[in-house]
């Protein structure tokens, strides 16, 4: 997960002024140098930090009582909103043309990930709209990439206009627009050449097709584990190209965080969408506001309820919780459920999401081994159909079988089967509360108080309440309602 290094910093900066109840001139002037290193060290732009640090040093300097906030989370609250206003406001959709079809243009640097955006994007717009691309592959230096295209394209189903590596890119892509107009595609993605660095010939190139292809939208790609390089870049592209819209890549691996902090700032253009990782749904509409909640490590509980959405399925879910109220939930259940959290991605990541918890020490220190899972699985996998569907019938020498089924020792299978016990009959409690079903579900994945087989059990996190109820969790939580009623009402 993206930012442990600026989250750990900015959290240590703020957390001075915690037990303060009131803020001297000293304690902002420390605070804000902490702050500033801590941007600093993360890459973002000099020149951005210094105007940061100027606004808030101003506005925690007006205000001092807030909304009843302590001096802490007055602090936190003005850094999160200049967080996301330096990242650009509000979330900025995907271009659209009045008539078909859209026409998308990529940009990028050799290995930035321009040609695996182009399958994540085609992929969101064909499941999220219906919508019938058709990708032109217009990269014909790199012949991997026509290949890297087509396969994409193939596993994708969704068409892939090629010409091999001897036709001009400019005739390539005037072939593919015709054939698009042919086939009545929706959209249509370029994928273009990328260089090593930015150069003349490639620059030329790229305006000569965004003059052939009137493009609705130009997506540069920016590998953000570049930083400041990254931001360099952008800058470069843009002069010559005037991009609409930037596409950051690799967020997964960016501990540091400077270039999706400083992109907007500095070339005005914003973050569309960040890839966060190499399968072809890794990639996330850029929302700033999430993305300050998450810097701060107040969590990110929107993403984590669209998430669950996404990956769960509704009818699954109601079945399950039905069965969970009535106290019917059996090892069947159990075992789709793993599988659905299993979908989510890993699981150190989800929990991240949670107000409250990126820094705990506990969830540092956690390791969820995937094989744990799978050390489950093959215990349930061992039961018979009778068993999984009425645990009870789990006897002592029962439960040696599953041991010697499973290869696992007769302890763990006793532990696994106590824990789906306790979780059972708390989930049945839980049940009658009034969550929404996707909130039950995410409860029951995470292990609440007694903990799920196989979940990490963190302690201090005795349901949502402990270690979130308090300080920045509880600030968190107050923007996170916020932030749900603002969503609420765009939508
Ligand atoms: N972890 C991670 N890897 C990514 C992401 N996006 C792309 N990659 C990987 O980055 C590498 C380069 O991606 P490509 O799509 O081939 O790069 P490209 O920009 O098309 O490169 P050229 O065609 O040479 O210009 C591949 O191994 C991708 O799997 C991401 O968001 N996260």
């Amino acid at each position: 997960m993206a930012f442990e290094g600026l989250t750990e910093r900015l959290q240590k900066a703020i957390s001075g002024l915690r037990r303060k109840g009131k803020v001297t001139d000293a304690d902002l002037r420390e605070t804000m140098r902490e702050i500033r290193l801590a941007l600093l060290e993360a890459d973002v732009n000099f020149e951005v930090v210094k105007t940061f640090i100027k606004t808030v040093r101003d506005r925690a300097a007006g205000t001092n009582i807030l909304e009843g906030l302590n001096p802490a989370q007055q602090i936190v609250k003005i850094v999160d909103e200049e967080l996301t206003k330096m990242m650009g406001e509000e979330a900025v959709p995907l271009n659209k043309s009045p008539k078909v079809p859209t026409v998308i243009m990529m940009a990028g640097l050799q290995g930035a990930g321009k040609t695996t955006t182009v399958g994540k994007l085609a992929l969101k717009l064909k499941n999220e709209q219906k919508a019938r691309p058709l990708l032109i592959a217009a990269d014909i230096y790199r012949p991997a990439a026509i290949d890297q295209l087509a396969k994409l394209g193939h596993d994708m189903e969704i068409p892939v206009f090629s010409m091999g590596t001897d036709v001009n890119p400019r005739e390539i892509v005037k072939q593919g627009l015709a054939q698009a107009a042919e086939n009545k595609n929706d959209y249509v993605f370029i994928d273009t050449a990328g260089r090593l660095q930015i150069d003349e010939l490639l620059m030329d190139e790229l305006a000569d097709i965004k003059t052939i292809a009137q493009p609705d939208e130009i997506l540069l790609v920016i590998d953000a584990m570049t930083g400041q390089n990254a931001v360099q870049t952008a800058q470069g592209f843009d002069q010559r190209l005037d991009v609409s819209g930037v596409v950051l890549t690799k967020l997964d691996g960016d501990t540091r965080g400077g270039a999706a902090l400083s992109i907007r700032a500095v070339t005005g253009k914003p973050i569309k969408f960040v890839g966060q990782g190499e399968k072809m749904t890794d990639l996330d509409v850029f929302y700033p506001d999430r993305m300050s909640s998450r810097i701060l490590g107040m969590g990110d509980m929107l993403t984590l309820i669209e998430k669950a959405q996404r990956d769960f399925d509704e009818k699954q879910a109601e079945e399950q919780m039905q069965k969970m109220k009535e106290n019917t939930f059996d090892f069947n259940d159990f075992i789709e459920q793993l599988n659905q959290v299993q979908n989510m991605g890993p699981l150190e990541d989800i929990m991240k999401m949670i107000p409250g918890m990126a820094n705990n020490p506990a969830l540092k220190n956690m390791n969820v081994d995937p094989k744990d899972l799978e050390h489950i699985k093959a215990i349930v996998f061992s039961m018979t159909p009778a068993e999984r569907e009425n645990p009870d019938l789990l006897n002592p020498s029962r439960r040696r079988r599953l041991a010697a089924g499973s290869g696992r020792p007769v302890v763990e299978v006793n532990r696994m089967i106590k824990q789906f016990m306790e979780m059972k009959k708390m989930m049945s409690g839980l049940m009658n509360g009034k969550m929404s079903p996707q909130m039950q579900n995410m409860m029951n994945m995470m292990g609440q108080g007694g903990g799920m087989p196989g979940m990490p059990n963190i302690p201090g996190m005795g349901g949502l309440g402990g270690k979130v109820a308090n300080g920045l969790g509880n600030l968190a939580m107050k923007q996170m309602a916020r932030k749900l009623k603002k969503a609420k009402k765009r939508r």
